[in-house]
């Protein structure tokens, strides 16, 4: 009886203090959370989609509260003003020094445009902003060059013959060529084995970036064999391999032997940039490394799966489909490409993309900040080197901001005489000093794919019974990945994991063309790689 009463009084005492401890882990005046768990914090109630887990807290602590990763302090916030002032300071612009996969490990510094901070990151984003302006902006190289890509995927589309296959590497590959034309001046075949690679590499390294802090968090993970080190191990693999090819092409393209366009390209900006600076400067070789390595993921993965969270929304909702071909049809033709100067006839298409977009929240966290000072934020005190994260996800899901947030409703981005308009709330590329850098770039880019794809082809899943479409005993294969799909008919928690979530669903995808001919090009507008190749 005794033994058992002094159990009991220690494990009381025990859990008395893990209880004490855990209420007095948080600074002073600091917004409040889940408890935390010592050494852990709350790192296993985020479980596999943290934006879910967040926007749960949310409802239960407000639009600012704190939560742990092991003992890293991250304060959430879920309110868009709260956001649009917070990011709009340059004390929330810093990025924390653990958060990305090092280029150098000797060195220690970040690099780059996404994860670097302070000079470096200031420098290097007004360079990188205006050299993707002056190659984009005002000329018609950029349009003509997207719209290279897009006859690429819809010609691939059409050789599949309206038979199953999925669209995903292609599509990949056709994005990700906007962005190699911009930064080496060159584009690579869509079915190049090579270049399926690189691009694979990068949706990996996307996935795995969530897995580096936590390993950096609880290194122990890394002391014998799991799911995270295997993840975080391939990761640094493909980041070398990643590095390899772009100092493979900063090499050819020194020699200017391999350049396939006489645009001048972000590798010869750099050069050129380089050559300005005189004493030590910040156009070293890693950081070039490094942007390159930037550049080409967001530019390569972002567009891409939001195109494929277009297909998604269309099969849930073909009547929308229908009516973008309709406003099409009506307004332009279908005869032609569509162009850029084409988007102010289309606002209901050009609102089909921006509802996509909100309902994707293809980057539901976005990338995280770190205060570089004290700060104050709605009345808390946020210590110095704290991660700050922007809830989009929860943003785009704000009944106060939207009406049936759940719903796909492309009408809320037009007002009553059908124009376009931009209402609060809306941040699929977040907001403030470090908002997305290729945001315009995307916009043009989604644009001319989405339009384009649905002026050439109707999307349509194969009805289950259909054996004519899935021969012998691809059928039954088939047809229990359309019941395990069921779930999906309401899509609720998107974000840019596509790929691992759906994959199976694109490899059913029926396309029935509607133009004999998608080649059209508008006249002026030229193939920036004719007389090139
Ligand atoms: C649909 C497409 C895209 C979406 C939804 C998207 C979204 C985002 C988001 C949410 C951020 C984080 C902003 C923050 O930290 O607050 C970001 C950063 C960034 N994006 Fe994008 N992005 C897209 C396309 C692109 C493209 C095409 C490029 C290539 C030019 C690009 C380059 C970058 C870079 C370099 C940053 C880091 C900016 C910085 O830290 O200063 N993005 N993007």
């Amino acid at each position: 009886m005794e033994l058992l009463s002094a159990t009991f009084t220690f494990l009381t005492t025990i859990l008395a203090l893990v209880y004490i401890w855990a209420k007095l882990y948080r600074p002073k005046n600091y917004p409040p959370g889940p408890l935390v768990i010592p050494y852990l914090g709350n790192l296993l109630s985020f479980g596999k989609q943290p934006h879910i887990a967040l926007l749960k807290w949310k409802e239960q602590y407000g639009d600012i509260y704190s939560v742990y990763c092991g003992r890293k302090r991250i304060v959430v916030l879920s309110n868009f003003n709260t956001l649009r002032k917070v990011f709009g300071d340059d004390v929330s612009a810093g990025r924390d020094a653990h958060s990305a996969i090092r280029i150098d490990y000797s060195t220690g510094a970040n690099m780059g445009l996404v994860f670097s901070q302070g000079d470096l990151w200031k420098t290097h984003r007004r360079f990188a902003l205006s050299t993707l302006r002056d190659l984009g902006m005002g000329k018609n190289w950029l349009e003509d060059t997207i719209l290279t890509e897009v006859e690429s995927i819809c010609q691939t589309l059409r050789d599949t013959q309206q038979q199953p296959f999925d669209p995903k590497v292609q599509l990949t590959n056709s994005v990700s060529n906007v962005i190699c034309a911009l930064i080496f001046g060159k584009r690579f075949p869509l079915t190049d084995p090579k270049f399926s690679q690189l691009t694979n590499m990068v949706a990996e390294y996307v996935d795995s970036l969530g897995v580096e802090p936590l390993v950096k968090a609880l290194p122990f993970l890394m002391w014998f064999p799991n799911p995270f080190r295997r993840k975080t191990l391939r990761a640094r693999i493909n980041t070398v391999a990643l590095l390899e090819f772009f100092k493979e092409q900063a090499d050819l393209h020194d020699g200017s032997v391999e350049k396939q366009t006489d645009a001048q390209d972000y590798l010869y900006a750099y050069q050129a940039e380089k050559e300005k600076q005189t004493g030590q400067t910040l156009f070293h070789a890693q950081q070039l490394l490094a942007s390159l390595s930037d550049l080409f993921a967001a530019g390569t993965e972002t567009t891409s799966t939001t195109t494929l969270w277009a297909f998604v929304f269309f099969l849930e909702n073909p009547e929308i489909m229908r009516k973008v071909q309709e406003e099409i049809d009506n307004n332009t033709g279908r005869e032609r490409m569509l162009t850029n100067a084409d988007r102010g006839m289309l606002p209901y298409t050009e609102a089909v993309i921006l509802e996509v977009q909100r309902c994707a929240s293809l980057v539901p966290l976005a990338v995280p900040h770190s205060s570089r000072e004290d700060m104050t934020i709605d009345g808390y005190t946020i210590p110095k080197d704290t991660l700050l994260i922007g809830n989009l996800f929860s943003i785009h899901r704000d009944p106060r901001l939207w009406e049936n947030p759940d719903q796909f409703n492309p009408l809320r981005f037009l007002d009553e005489n059908m124009k376009l308009t931009r209402p609060d709330g809306f941040a699929p590329f977040s907001i403030g000093k470090r908002a997305c850098l290729g945001e315009a770039l995307a916009k043009m880019e989604l644009f001319l794919f989405i339009a384009n794809l649905l002026r050439c082809f109707t999307l349509e899943l194969p009805r289950v019974l259909d054996f004519t479409y899935f021969p012998t005993f691809r059928w039954l294969k088939c047809r229990n990945r359309i019941q395990k799909l069921r779930p999906l008919r309401k899509v609720r928690t998107t974000s840019i994991w596509i790929d691992w979530q759906l994959k199976s669903f694109f490899e059913m995808l029926k396309r029935t063309p509607r133009v004999p001919n998608h080649m059209a090009r508008p006249p002026g507008k030229k193939d920036p790689y004719l007389n090139r190749i």
